[in-house]
């Protein structure tokens, strides 16, 4: 159902819309309806303000701008007939309260310290007064410690809240999805312990307020890192399934990754920024560039299951985007696996493919990572619900060569398209490094470890023998040997996927427009 929003009166006796355009407005993305006290002073209505008292409420809509970008926009309608207009009013009211998926409770963290330091600022600027417009009721802490949002989610009633919203970077929204997660599998009885749990899906939306260095996350589910766009997302109460990884060493667990799983170079770039947080979203550009010089490259081996049970392929070129048709697949598929559970195959019983190798990077992406630096992502196609990730192998290359994959990462090139890289799309994989395969086989081998961290220590050494260092959606992983599953559609953000181009500014063409009339 539509709002049809007109500037020319349709009955001029009756009453008006004071609006500078015409537009459809789904009645999903109404944000609000108020009473207005109507302000003669405002408009030139001639000789309308002579005749009578005037009644008018006002509309509050998103309006879609370029580039995915929202804007809560308002329309005021006036008439002379009071019933008229309070019949309207209740009506939209009415029509806003059959929204059931709008979130009327929140619970809010904010981290005053991701990315330039903004958080609170944008919260309480550009959100807060939102949410209120939209009668959101919120709960909102501020955080003081690192782990503060994740160990503050195993206390709180969290089943008395519509939602969570994190205001910072892609860590604190880790933080958020880890303190949620990790409370459903508590308060069920699963051991995150367990790399083969079956693990209970989260039903309270997660909403990302984009405040941090990088912003992965929200913006290849939003399209745009932008704070006000993340909020009516949220206020319209939309909801995107969301695959998670589990990463476990020796069955004990240490992870959750919905973007990013790095080993060698983003790995390096991580590990070395960690020392410079003081330089704020900079210090990627700096460790990234120091990390390109030193091109190390790493040897181990990778054992993978492909994803069998998805359509797509990390070679499409077709993107997921809002209604993905691969991604309600997998939840069709999803949701039969729940009802014939145990019919499901173990995956023990399928087949695993090894690949040994030296790596420059090893990536494995749950979603295309597109962000603001890269805005196809490092893998365009994948998808955010199919329930599988992207591995993508870069061999041992030159440093031309790589740099040349690098700015695949910001053009339309297909970055697949290298004899040196390879991508696959996998539902589970392992990786063990060589030298803790040597280590294992030799534990009298010290010499190696001492000489391993020497290298480290000297950039302009490109030797094989040291460990990299897993980047976990921004956060180090302590160990190298590791064992990742994906866990299809875990998770729900306040989120819609990124909707297709849209051909006006209104967000409709020309054809559905006159469908409706
Ligand atoms: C020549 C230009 C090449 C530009 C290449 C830009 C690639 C950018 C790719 C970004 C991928 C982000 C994936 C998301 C990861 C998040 O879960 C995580 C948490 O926020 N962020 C990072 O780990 C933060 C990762 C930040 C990575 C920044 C990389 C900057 C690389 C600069 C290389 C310079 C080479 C220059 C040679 C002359
Ligand atoms: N009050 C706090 N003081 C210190 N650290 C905090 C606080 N609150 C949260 N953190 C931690 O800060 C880390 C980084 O936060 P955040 O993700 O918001 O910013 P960022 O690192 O700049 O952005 P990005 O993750 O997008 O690169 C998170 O891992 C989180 O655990
Ligand atoms: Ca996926």
């Amino acid at each position: 159902m539509y709002l049809l929003i007109e500037r020319i009166p349709l009955d001029p006796s009756r009453g008006s819309c004071v609006h500078t355009e015409n537009c459809f407005v789904p009645i999903s993305e109404i944000i609000a309806v108020e009473e207005t006290e109507f302000n003669k002073k405002q408009r030139n209505i001639g000789r309308w303000q002579k005749m009578a008292k005037l009644h008018a409420f006002t509309v509050h809509y998103v309006k879609k701008a370029r580039n995915h970008r929202w804007r809560c926009s308002a329309a005021t309608f006036w008439c002379v007939d009071e019933h008229l207009c309070n019949q309207w009013t209740q009506a939209l009211k009415e029509l806003l309260e059959m929204q059931k998926s709008r979130p009327k409770q929140l619970l809010v963290y904010i981290n005053p310290f991701g990315g330039k330091r903004q958080g609170k600022r944008i919260y309480e600027q550009k959100v807060a007064p939102l949410f209120s417009l939209a009668s959101i009721s919120t709960d909102v802490v501020v955080t003081e410690h690192a782990n503060h949002a994740k160990d503050n989610l195993f206390e709180v009633n969290i089943y008395k809240y519509d939602g969570v919203v994190c205001v910072g970077g892609d860590g604190m929204f880790s933080e958020v999805m880890h303190g949620l997660i990790g409370r459903m599998q508590k308060d069920s009885g699963i051991d995150q312990n367990n790399p083969k749990a079956s693990l209970v899906q989260c039903n309270i939306r997660i909403g990302i307020i984009p405040a941090g260095s990088t912003d992965c996350i929200c913006y290849s589910t939003v399209g745009i890192s932008d704070p006000v766009t993340s909020a009516l997302h949220i206020i319209v109460g939309d909801c995107q399934p969301l695959d998670v990884s589990s990463v476990h060493h020796n069955d004990t667990f240490l992870k959750y990754s919905v973007s990013l799983l790095g080993y060698g170079f983003y790995g390096d770039i991580l590990k070395d920024s960690e020392k410079k947080r003081w330089m704020g979203p900079m210090r990627y550009d700096y460790s990234g560039f120091k990390t390109f010089l030193s091109h190390h490259y790493y040897e181990g081996t990778i054992a993978y299951q492909p994803a069998k049970h998805t359509h797509g392929s990390p070679r499409d070129k077709v993107s997921c985007r809002t209604g993905c048709y691969i991604c309600k697949q997998s939840e069709k598929q999803l949701a039969e696996q729940n009802k014939e559970h145990g019919l499901k195959k173990e995956e023990g019983e399928e087949e695993w493919k090894v690949i040994k190798g030296k790596f420059l990077a090893i990536n494995a992406v749950n979603m295309s990572c597109a962000c603001p630096r890269s805005p196809k992502g490092l893998s365009p196609a994948a998808h955010l619900a199919d329930g599988s990730a992207d591995l993508i192998l870069v061999r041992k290359c030159s440093r031309f060569d790589f740099l040349r994959y690098l700015v695949r990462h910001t053009n339309q090139d297909d970055q697949f398209d290298f004899p040196f890289v390879d991508v696959y799309r996998v539902k589970c994989f392992q990786f063990t490094s060589k030298l803790s395969e040597d280590n294992e086989s030799n534990v009298m081998d010290v010499g190696k470890k001492r000489f391993g961290q020497f290298c480290r220590d000297h950039p302009a050494c490109c030797c094989n023998i040291v460990n990299s260092t897993w980047n976990c959606d921004g956060e180090t992983l302590d160990s190298s040997a590791i064992e990742v599953r994906v866990h299809c559609q875990l998770m729900k953000l306040f989120a819609r996927g990124i909707e297709e181009d849209c051909k006006d500014e209104a967000g409709h063409s020309q054809s559905s427009i006159e469908q409706l009339l």
